[in-house]
């Protein structure tokens, strides 16, 4: 299948997509108004994130029901809480392999798909979001979905799936806990906890999700050499898995304005075994084969755990809980610097020749 393909239709998607009004956080004191919304966002996210434990029992006070969303779209909202959940269960001061929800048995989650979208400011990452909720038979789309996650079920190879994608990273995640502290906390919490905050909501993301899109725009060479690092910070959040990452390269339709070339995307994808694809998020190009790729890639992996891909001496027979949480420093370096690279060199190989094939390992 021919999935790269390259368009040149800058002044439409200028029309289709008006350029984002929550980008650029005011500066100084915010507005109630501000606030308000900004103390709401985070209750969603975690809701969203906590979809693995366990539904409160009837009349439990804080959570309530899911928002609805149009019918057409098959979309519902992640569950909300009225309440952020603090201070958080896991042990963030712990090193990030104590961080429990993604590092489930891989039988645990085989019914639902969690998708994390990172990557650089304005790079298309809201876009790509909101153009999942138009996937698979319906055209109508709603370029500007103001919600954080995505879920849906949709067919991937005959076999339907929840797909959930989040459209939450970073910047603007640690800001809206900033803000949240800042208004609703004790000034001994604040500094106790602003520092860490974050920090630790971004290392639940790591820790949630079951596959990476690292989003660059293939117009912001910034954005391509920001993606590196960002995999580094997403492997030593998840030493110890096989993580699907995919390297998405977007806004392929603004082919004037291009900085990064389907070769330079392809060769980074192969240097960092990751997999590769363009898309354009405002002209839906390749953005259906983006998701269900990143369907494939973790089902790939499942299976493969399934088959006994579990590593005996870092997991109890009982559970995922890994017995030895002390572990040398420079344990710890080797087994980073070993997650940083290839095992060897026909591995190497192999991942870099199929890149663009989401549907292979
Ligand atoms: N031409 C074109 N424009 C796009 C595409 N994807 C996104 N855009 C535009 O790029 C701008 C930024 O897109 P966003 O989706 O807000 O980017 P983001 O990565 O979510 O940015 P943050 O929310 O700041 O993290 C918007 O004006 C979009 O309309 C694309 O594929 N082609």
């Amino acid at each position: 299948m021919q999935t790269d393909t390259v368009m040149d239709t800058d002044t439409e998607t200028t029309a289709l997509f008006p350029s984002d009004s929550r980008r650029g956080s005011p500066p100084g004191i915010p507005t109630p108004e501000t606030v308000a919304s900004l103390l709401k966002k985070p209750e969603k996210l975690l809701a969203g994130l906590d979809q693995n434990t366990p539904t409160p029992a009837p009349g439990a006070p804080r959570r309530r029901g899911s928002m609805p969303v149009p019918y057409k779209h098959q979309l519902r909202r992640a569950q909300a809480v009225d309440e952020l959940d603090w201070p958080p269960q896991a042990s963030s001061s712990d090193s990030s392999d104590s961080l429990g929800s993604g590092e489930a048995a891989p039988n645990q989650n085989d019914g639902i798909f969690k998708v994390m979208l990172v990557g650089e400011s304005g790079v298309g990452k809201s876009t790509l979001a909101g153009t999942f909720s138009g996937l698979q038979g319906d055209n109508a789309h709603e370029p500007e979905n103001p919600e954080d996650s995505y879920e849906r079920r949709i067919m991937v190879d005959k076999e339907e799936v929840t797909l959930v994608v989040y459209d939450i990273w970073e910047q603007r995640a640690t800001a809206h806990i900033n803000v949240l502290l800042w208004f609703q906390k004790p000034l001994d919490l604040l500094t106790q906890r602003k520092g860490d905050a974050g920090g630790w909501l971004r290392d639940h993301c790591l820790q949630t999700g079951d596959a990476f899109l690292i989003v660059f725009s293939v117009t912001d060479r910034r954005s391509f050499s920001k993606v590196p690092e960002t995999l580094l910070r997403l492997r030593a959040g998840r030493p110890h898995h096989d993580l699907p990452v995919i390297l998405v390269g977007n806004k392929s339709d603004l082919a004037r304005s291009r900085e990064v070339s389907l070769e330079e995307g392809r060769h980074l994808a192969g240097t960092l075994s990751c997999k590769h694809i363009e898309t354009s998020a405002a002209l839906h190009h390749n953005t259906q084969e983006l998701f269900e790729g990143a369907v494939r890639q973790i089902r790939l992996r499942r299976s493969r755990g399934l088959a006994g891909a579990k590593r005996p001496e870092r997991c109890s027979p009982e559970g995922p809980a890994p017995p030895a949480r002390r572990e040398s420093l420079t344990k710890k370096a080797k087994r980073f610097l070993a997650n940083l690279v290839p095992r060897n060199a026909k591995f190497f190989k192999q991942r870099s020749r199929s890149c663009h094939d989401l549907s292979v390992l």
